[in-house]
């Protein structure tokens, strides 16, 4: 690979603008394109084979049961083992290419994946349930990530022009970015494109090769992903593409003397227990692990009497029903000033009753929850809730062939309340009252997790106190708590929300790398 792509400054994928006629009909094209491709097989990719497995995991559409996405077939451990030699030995040759011409491969990936836009969302959508936006967004992040990470690799690589270690007399130093070995990749199924990639790319710009386990309700556009990547030339067995039992085969690479570092995004439990067993050393294992973790939310909007109520309220309701309040990010609480806690809920409570529940493909705002497991737990949710507050909006199953669930809003919930402390992972929205804008922040404050939160009001002295005392990874002023973006936001959480990392930021690759510093006498 000699002539590179010239490289312009980076730049946010811009969104599509679905109140376009065009546009709306050229989603709609992708999807009855995308609609002639289910329910075909696809392989496992280990090095150069493509392997079919009897065991499959079938993708099914949750917003229609009765219509299968794919069959993907499955890795078992000694699958899992295989793909484990086919990356160690690939690492030998990937992370002598230079970062230059690795970058490349992915400048060329975020090409046809743009050239493509609308038929990864429209894949996306029928797998996961999200609406146009939501997938429009979800890709648009995907070619972010590629885009960024490709540029921050090379700017790696140039460390020591750009920031030159102290000078001494007599002696030429230098650090070099060097990868780490073969990583084992772990995504959720949330941000079923974006997350899949741009973990997988910043591991593999980086020189290390990859296992890749796709979250078992969203392989199908995973594989496409990889597919991609065949197609832009990436050497076989850098990425390896394992589709499995998180049980089975997670804790098996997780556990694997060969495994260098594990990046995981999901929930806390499978993340605790990821890093529990990574900890220890087993026979034939020389390094320590390096576990990425990002985990999960309880995120919070929090608004003050001097607030744009009406803002506020758009925001809350936006940032609770958002993908039905399936992202790490979704402000599953609010907390409110009691001298406008009536006017805040009156105005939550009726943009919530706006929203219809219907099939993604016809862009309803509110689409299914992504399986069984989820939709009983979140209705279990309820039924909790019930209990711990005033049922305000919804409140139970929503019409459709599918995992529907009515966007649910309780008022006079208790700081303490499960509902206000737990991860629900979907449309429950849980209100509480605060005697004032301290208190209101105390609250917010009280959770073990610490992702992504707001504050609304327009008193710049409290505002500079939110800046200092709200304490989460990600905090936004008087706009809504999800919808970071690329290289803008860099994004992660503290405490139970993760190991501190930030996707999308400056030092996200120094995760994926380590540092060697050579120093010759001249
Ligand atoms: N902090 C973030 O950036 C971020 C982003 C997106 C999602 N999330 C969190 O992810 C969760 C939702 O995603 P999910 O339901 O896919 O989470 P999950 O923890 O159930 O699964 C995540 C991944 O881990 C795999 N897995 C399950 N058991 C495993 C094991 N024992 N060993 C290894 N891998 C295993 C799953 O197959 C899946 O690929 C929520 O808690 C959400 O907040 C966090
Ligand atoms: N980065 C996304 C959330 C990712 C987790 O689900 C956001 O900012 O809304």
């Amino acid at each position: 690979m000699t002539t590179f792509t010239k490289v312009s400054p980076y730049a946010n994928e811009p969104f599509t603008d679905f109140s376009l006629e065009e546009n709306k009909k050229a989603m709609q094209a992708a999807i009855s394109k995308v609609k002639e491709e289910l329910g075909r097989e696809y392989p496992l990719y280990i090095g150069t084979e493509k392997v079919t497995t009897e065991a499959k995991i079938t993708s099914i559409n949750p917003g229609n049961v009765d219509e299968i996405i794919g069959y993907v077939s499955k890795a078992d451990q000694a699958l899992a083992e295989k793909a484990m030699n086919v990356a160690l030995e690939t690492f030998e040759s990937w992370k002598k290419v230079p970062a230059r011409e690795r970058a490349e491969y992915l400048f060329k990936a975020a090409a046809l994946m743009r050239a493509r836009k609308h038929e990864f969302s429209a894949l996306m959508l029928l797998e996961s349930g999200k609406n146009y936006v939501e997938a429009d967004v979800d890709t648009a992040e995907a070619i972010d990530f590629i885009e960024f990470y490709a540029r921050e690799m090379i700017r790696l690589s140039e460390i020591n022009e750009t920031v030159p270690l102290v000078k001494i007399p007599g002696e030429n130093n230098k650090l070099t970015y060097i990868p780490l070995g073969v990583g084992v990749i772990i995504p959720p199924w949330n941000f079923p494109l974006a997350i899949c990639v741009g973990m997988t790319m910043a591991a593999v710009v980086s020189g290390n090769t990859v296992l890749l386990k796709p979250a078992s309700t969203t392989p199908v556009i995973a594989h496409k992903f990889v597919a991609l990547m065949e197609e832009v030339g990436l050497p076989a067995g850098v990425i390896n593409f394992i589709p499995g039992s998180g049980a089975e085969v997670g804790d098996y690479l997780t556990t694997h003397p060969k495994t260098r570092f594990i990046s995981f995004t999901g929930s806390k439990e499978v993340g605790l227990r990821i890093n529990k067993l990574a900890a220890d050393t087993v026979p034939g294992q020389i390094w320590i692990k390096r576990v990425v973790a990002e985990m999960g939310g309880k995120d919070g909007i929090v608004v003050d009497e001097t607030a744009d109520l009406n803002a506020a309220a758009a925001a809350i309701v936006a940032s609770a029903f958002g993908f039905q309040g399936q992202k790490c990010s979704a402000g599953s609480r609010a907390i409110i000033v009691e001298s406008v806690y009536d006017e805040v809920v009156e105005k939550v409570v009726a943009l919530t009753n706006q929203l219809q529940s219907g099939l993604p493909e016809l862009n309803f705002a509110a689409g299914p929850v992504i399986d069984k497991t989820s939709y009983e737990r979140i209705l279990d949710y309820i039924e909790v809730g019930k209990s711990e507050g005033t049922l305000l909006a919804g409140g139970g199953k929503a019409e459709g062939n599918g995992y529907y669930i009515q966007p649910t809003v309780f008022g006079d919930v208790s700081g303490k309340a499960r509902i206000m402390q737990e991860e629900i992972f979907g449309p429950v929205l849980a209100i509480a009252k605060a005697k004032d804008w301290k208190e209101a922040i105390a609250m917010y404050n009280d959770t073990e997790f610490g992702l992504t939160g707001s504050y609304f009001s327009t008193n710049e002295e409290r505002i500079s106190e939110a800046l200092d005392t709200v304490h989460c990874g990600n905090l936004y002023i008087n706009r809504k708590c999800t919808g970071a973006l690329v290289g803008v936001h860099p994004f992660g959480g503290f405490n139970m929300s993760g190991t501190d990392s930030k996707a999308g930021g400056y030092d996200y690759l120094l995760l994926f790398t380590q540092a060697k510093l050579t120093s010759r006498k001249v």
